[in-house]
């Protein structure tokens, strides 16, 4: 630590190289993003304590990864929590509608701040369950990250989709075993074309996996 910087500065984690791919022009608003993020972040209780040594390339930059499977149109982020990767995807996006479901009071009104902040034209913020918004059969595309296992993220995420739309989950290294165990709630919404994409390799340490998966034309 030094004298003239604030702790949550020091404990940040430097900006990796990657940051510039992912972001590109967007870069500045990702900066100051994850800039609030390291400074209230915890203390609101939107990220752990051990969580700033990795805020860039574990959080930011990962679920900026997202940002190319996205097609300009509207895209529900459920479960937005500290913003991730719905104000990421937003930042990355600005051709993109993204419509943030939150049910939590005190990530709701982060969130709205930091559309405020970092003055966003492209976000609404929905306080709601995902099961009680009423988006059903309204949105292109829908995001989520560590939110549930598929066999209930399908069930609370499809039937948000209109017919042809895209689920863009974000999941760990077990999402194969997710997939097995989530068989039946693919069968019920009929997914098509069901894949799991494994983005930036050789681009950052920590690589992100997508479920990708379509719901079917009318
Ligand atoms: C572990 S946090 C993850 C937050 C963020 N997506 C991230 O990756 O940091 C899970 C979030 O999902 C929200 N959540 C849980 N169940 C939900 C539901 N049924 N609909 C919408 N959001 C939900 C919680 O309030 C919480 O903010």
């Amino acid at each position: 630590m030094t004298d003239d910087s604030p702790d949550w500065r020091d404990a940040l984690e430097p900006e990796p190289e990657a940051a510039a791919t992912v972001f590109g022009s967007q870069l500045d608003l990702a900066r100051r993003f994850t800039e609030n993020l390291a400074r209230h972040g915890e203390e609101l209780g939107l990220i752990g304590p051990l969580e700033l040594p990795r805020l860039w390339s574990r959080h930011v930059v990962n679920s900026g990864l997202v940002a190319p499977l996205l097609r300009p149109g509207r895209v529900g982020d459920v479960g937005s929590g500290a913003g991730l990767p719905g104000i990421v995807l937003a930042i990355a996006r600005p051709d993109v509608h993204l419509t943030l479901i939150e049910p939590m009071e005190r990530r709701v009104a982060w969130l709205e701040r930091q559309v405020d902040e970092l003055e966003l034209q492209n976000v609404d913020v929905v306080r709601a369950r995902a099961e009680e918004a009423k988006l059903k059969g309204r949105l292109d595309q829908v995001s989520a990250r560590a939110v549930s296992a598929l066999r209930t993220l399908i069930p609370i995420t499809a039937p948000l989709l209109r017919p042809g739309g895209e689920l863009v989950l974000m999941k760990g290294g077990g999402v194969q075993g997710e997939i097995g165990a989530a068989e039946k709630a693919i069968r019920k919404y009929r997914l098509e074309d069901v894949e799991v994409l494994v983005l930036g390799e050789g681009v950052v340490e920590d690589v992100t996996r997508v479920f990708r998966a379509r719901t079917p034309e009318a």
